[in-house]
């Protein structure tokens, strides 16, 4: 297997278009790999900040669908609608990482993630020449969801009720297949219909997890504003058992947001999806760096 450039470069070779013709043979065994398969990307609202880097995102994509991949976008917007809320003058308030989410709340994260962040996705997607379809998980009834019961990490362990927040109880994914067996993309708001037609507001990470196992994704990657899971001392963390992170749950060093990122992984890989992998969104082209090369960056979750 070609291992890197090098291999197959002519020592005497200093023509770019040969460089560049090499780069993309070397790219050869990981898009034999990866051919056919469907891979869900969750593209967290911290993620989306930088023009450069979001119009890289959407080449990414793009380039994922043109190379025979199936990919699926999951997106947040957690930054987005506290900035929205703010100016309502509604409060945020956080437990465990989840928005607490009452009914004036509800109706403005709807409308901030399945109107203005969906269509900005979608659009970053389409620019870059591939077909994006936005949706909301209520649309085709794919999202099914059922009010969360959270038990809180700290002392008490009482179920807390977060209001609309809710967990997916059922994926009906029929809607994707339509989707990609029309050569589209679909890049899905993490919003949940209840049994009676309620809105829930889902963690997108969770939402992510939860397509990924309905439709078998071979891997799931999460893009974020860190590096990856970080130890104590701020150092990366490559690798991550579930025990490991179990422990860093419990002891306070995985906290707030990276915690349901990195439940739902493990969970993901408990499923069978092959590797979940927490991601530096903050890096130009990370899911290609992490697909298509040896350089795999941010942290890997196992099983075991
Ligand atoms: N051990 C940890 N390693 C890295 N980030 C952590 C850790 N514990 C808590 N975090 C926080 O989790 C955040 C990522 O979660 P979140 O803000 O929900 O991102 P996103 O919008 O991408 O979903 C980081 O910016 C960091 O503040
Ligand atoms: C229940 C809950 O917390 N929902 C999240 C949904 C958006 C999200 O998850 O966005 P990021 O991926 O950007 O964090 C929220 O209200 O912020």
């Amino acid at each position: 297997m070609i291992k890197n450039v090098a291999d197959i470069m002519n020592p005497d070779m200093n023509d770019e278009g040969q460089q560049q013709a090499a780069l993309l043979a070397s790219a050869l065994p990981f898009l034999r790999r990866y051919a056919g398969d469907t891979i869900v990307v969750k593209y967290g609202g911290h993620a989306m900040g930088k023009d450069h880097l979001s119009s890289a995102f959407g080449r990414d994509i793009a380039l994922l669908k043109l190379v025979g991949i199936n990919p699926i976008v999951v997106h947040g917007g957690g930054p987005q609608i506290s900035a929205m809320l703010g100016r309502l003058e509604i409060a945020s308030r956080f437990v465990d990482g989840l928005r607490v989410t009452d009914q004036a709340a509800i109706d403005v994260i709807e409308m901030v993630l399945s109107g203005s962040v969906n269509k900005q996705v979608a659009d970053l997607i389409n620019r870059a020449g591939a077909l994006a379809v936005g949706i909301s998980g209520k649309d085709g009834g794919l999202l099914q969801a059922k009010r969360l019961l959270h038990r809180s990490r700290d002392a008490s362990q009482e179920p807390v009720d977060l209001g609309f927040v809710g967990e997916p109880v059922k994926i009906d994914p029929r809607v994707l297949y339509s989707l990609l067996g029309s050569g589209l993309i679909p890049v899905i708001a993490p919003i949940g219909v209840g049994e009676k037609g309620e809105t829930y507001n889902i963690n997108a990470d969770t939402a992510a997890g939860a397509i990924a196992g309905s439709v078998n994704a071979s891997r799931l990657l999460m893009l974020t504003d860190v590096a990856g899971v970080l130890d104590e001392t701020g150092k990366l963390i490559p690798e991550l058992t579930a025990e490991e992170a179990q422990r860093r749950i419990a002891d306070g060093s995985i906290s707030g947001g990276m915690i349901p990122k990195v439940e739902t992984c493990l969970a993901a890989v408990k499923a069978g999806a092959s590797a979940a992998v927490i991601l530096d969104g903050r890096v130009p082209h990370a899911c290609l760096l992490e697909l298509f090369t040896h350089k795999g960056s941010g942290t890997l979750i196992r099983a075991s």
